[in-house]
C-alpha cells in the first residue's frame, strides 16, 4: 500500500473532485459520514458526552460536518471552534452555517478563555489541525491540547493528531494532541510509523472516502507500507522438480568465544526460511556446539580457537550472511577486510561487521552491489552519522544507500527498508521481539531468501515481514516477556503458511453459500 505525502493527498483531492465532478464540500461530507459511521457503529445511540474541538481549516470542517450528523442522530455533543486564525476555509464556513441553521451554536475559544470541563468518561474528537499545519501551534492552543490530555477522556483524532507536521518532528511534545485512536482518510501517513511521531496515536485506522483510484494507482510514492498482499505478490512458488541445489547454499560467517549462539540462531533461521543448504563458518570453539545441536548445518572452522582470523573456505555459496557474534578482535578485523578485498558473492551484513565498516568507511566501496546491511539504531548512527529527527534519518539513509548501492534495513518497531530512493515500511512485529538474538534471526532469514533467488531488496522486505509475523504468531503463545529469538524461528513456518491462509470469515461465508 502506498504512503502518500501531504502534497500528493491534496493533489488526489483535486483529481477526485474533477474526475467525479463533485464539490470539495461533497468530499468533506463523505469524510464526515465515514467518521460518523465509525462512531455510530460503536456508540449505537449511547448518550455519552461528545466534545468536538474543531480548527478553522478543512480538518475543522470535517469536525463540524461530523457534529451535524451526530446531532441529527440524537447524540449529545458540544462543539468548540479553536479560533487560531481568521483565515477560515470555505468548506469550514459552509459547515459552520449548516450547523447554525440547525441551531447548534459552537463555542468559540480564544486566547485566555476558560476551557470547558471534560469528564474522563466523555469522548473527545480532535479536529483542530490536519495536514495543513505549517508552523507550531500558538502557546494558548498548546494549552488547550494539554487540557484535553489532562481530562483522560478517550481522544479520537480526525486524519492525524493535531499538531503533527507530516514532514518533520515536532519540537515540543506538548504541542501535539495525544490520541487514543486516529481515523485517517484513505491512505496511511508516514508519521504513524516513525518512532518520534508514531507515539502520538495508540491506534490508527483508515476510512475510505472514495479518492480517485486511478490517481492513487498512477502516482509514485517515496514510501510503501508492506503487508501480506505486497509480500504475496513477490513470493516465488516452489517447483515440483526442484532439489536442495535449486534453493541455494547460504554461508553464515560469524561467532566468537561466548557468542556462537548468534551464528546458530542466524543459520537456523536461514534454514527455516528455505535455504537449500546452510554452512556456518566459525572459530574452532563453535564446532562442537553447532555439530551437536544443529545437525542440518555443515560447519567449517577457522584456524583460530576463539576468533575468526582468516576467512578461508572451499565452497561456492550463493550468498553470505556475515557479522553476528563475530566481535572486533584485531585478527577478525583484518580477516574481514581481506575477505572484502576478494569477495564477490552477494552479502548480508550485520552486527560487528557493520561496526567494522563504520570505523573504516572506505571499506563500504568494496561491498558487492545491493549488499544488504541490517543495522539497529546505534549501528545505523555509526554508519551514516547523527541525524536530527526521524525524517532526516530517512533522507540520510536514502543518500547513503544510493552512494554505496546497498539495501539498508533500518530495524525498529516499524522496520524500514531503504533502497533506490524508496522506503518500505513493515507492518508486522511486536514489543516482545525486543530481545537478544532476534536481529541474528532476521539476518539469517534475509540470507536464506537471497539464497533462493529473491533479489536483495525483495529478500529484505519479505524477510522483515515474515520475521515480524513469526514473532506475532509466537507471542500469542508466550506473551511479550517470554518471547525469545528461538521461538521466533519456530514461528517462521507458520508465518509462511499464514501468507496463504484464507481469511476465516471469508471461508465460513463461502462454506455457507
Ligand atoms: N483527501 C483527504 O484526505 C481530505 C481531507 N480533508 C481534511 O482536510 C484537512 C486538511 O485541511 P487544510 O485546510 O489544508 O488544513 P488544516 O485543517 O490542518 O488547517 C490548518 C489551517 O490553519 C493554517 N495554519 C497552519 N498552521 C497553523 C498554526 N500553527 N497556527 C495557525 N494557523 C495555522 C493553515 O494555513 C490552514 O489554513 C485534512 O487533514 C483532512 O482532515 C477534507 O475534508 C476531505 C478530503
Ligand atoms: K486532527
Amino acid at each position: 500500500m502506498k504512503i502518500f505525502s501531504a502534497e500528493q493527498i491534496y493533489a488526489a483531492d483535486k483529481a477526485t473532485i474533477k474526475k467525479q465532478d463533485i464539490t470539495s464540500d461533497a468530499l468533506m461530507e463523505r469524510a464526515a459520514t465515514q467518521l460518523f459511521n465509525w462512531l455510530h457503529l460503536r456508540l449505537q445511540g449511547d448518550q455519552v458526552k461528545i466534545h468536538l474541538f474543531c480548527g478553522i481549516g478543512n480538518n475543522g470542517g470535517d469536525g463540524l460536518a461530523l457534529a451535524r450528523q451526530l446531532q441529527e442522530h440524537g447524540y449529545t455533543c458540544t462543539v468548540y471552534v479553536v479560533n487560531y486564525s481568521k483565515k477560515r476555509s470555505d468548506d469550514f464556513l459552509t459547515n459552520l452555517k449548516r450547523l447554525k441553521d440547525r441551531e447548534v451554536w459552537p463555542e468559540f475559544l480564544e486566547e485566555g478563555d476558560d476551557l470547558p470541563e471534560i469528564g474522563r468518561e466523555d469522548i473527545l474528537v480532535d479536529a483542530i489541525f490536519g495536514l495543513g499545519l505549517n508552523r507550531p501551534p500558538d502557546d494558548w492552543v498548546v494549552e488547550i491540547f494539554e487540557h484535553l490530555h489532562r481530562s483522560d477522556a478517550f481522544t479520537l483524532s480526525v486524519d492525524i493528531p493535531s499538531g503533527l507536521f507530516t514532514d518533520k518532528v515536532p519540537a515540543d511534545e506538548k504541542a501535539v494532541v495525544k490520541a487514543n485512536h486516529t481515523l485517517s482518510f484513505q491512505v496511511p501517513k508516514l508519521i504513524f510509523f516513525l518512532p518520534q511521531t508514531g507515539i502520538y496515536t495508540e491506534q490508527w485506522e483508515l476510512l475510505d472516502i472514495g479518492l480517485d483510484t486511478e490517481f492513487l494507482m498512477n502516482t509514485e510514492t517515496d514510501y510503501e507500507l508492506i503487508g501480506k498482499n505486497e509480500v504475496l505478490s513477490y513470493y516465488i512458488p516452489r517447483e515440483k522438480f526442484s532439489h536442495k541445489g535449486t534453493y541455494g547454499h547460504s554461508l553464515i560467517i560469524g561467532g566468537s568465544y561466548g557468542k556462537i549462539g548468534a551464528v546458530h540462531l542466524a543459520a537456523k533461521a536461514c534454514l527455516h526460511t528455505g535455504s537449500g543448504l546452510v554452512t556456518v563458518y566459525v572459530p574452532q570453539c563453535g564446532y562442537i556446539p553447532l555439530q551437536t545441536n544443529f545437525p542440518e548445518a555443515m560447519v567449517i572452522t577457522d584456524v583460530d580457537e576463539r576468533h575468526i582470523s582468516n576467512i578461508d573456505f572451499d565452497i561456492s555459496p550463493t550468498v553470505i550472511g556475515i557479522g553476528m557474534g563475530m566481535g572486533k578482535d584485531k585478527k577478525t578485523v583484518k580477516a574481514f577486510i581481506d575477505f572484502l578485498n576478494s569477495n564477490d558473492t552477494p552479502l548480508v551484513v550485520d552486527a560487528d561487521a557493520l561496526n567494522i565498516l563504520s570505523e573504516s568507511k572506505e571499506l563500504l566501496k568494496k561491498l558487492p552491489s545491493q549488499t544488504v546491511l541490517t543495522p539497529h539504531p546505534k549501528e545505523l548512527e555509526r554508519l551514516i552519522g547523527k541525524w536530527d529527527g526521524d525524517f532526516e534519518k530517512l533522507e540520510m539513509a536514502k543518500a547513503f544507500s544510493k552512494m554505496y548501492d546497498c539495501v539498508l534495513v533500518i530495524k525498529g518497531a516499524n522496520t524500514i527498508t531503504v533502497y533506490d530512493g524508496k522506503g518500505y515500511v513493515n507492518t508486522t512485529g511486536n514489543p516482545g521481539m525486543a530481545t537478544g538474538g532476534t536481529g541474528d534471526v532476521l539476518t539469517g532469514m534475509i540470507t536464506g531468501l537471497v539464497a533462493q533467488g529473491y533479489e536483495p531488496l525483495r529478500a529484505s522486505i519479505i524477510g522483515v515481514y515474515l520475521h515480524g509475523r513469526a514473532g506475532d504468531i509466537e507471542v500469542e503463545k508466550t506473551g511479550y516477556q517470554a518471547l525469545t529469538a528461538s521461538s521466533v524461528i519456530e514461528g517462521i513456518g507458520r508465518a509462511f503458511l499464514d501468507l496463504f491462509a484464507v481469511n476465516e470469515e471469508l471461508k465460513s461465508g463461502r462454506e455457507q453459500s
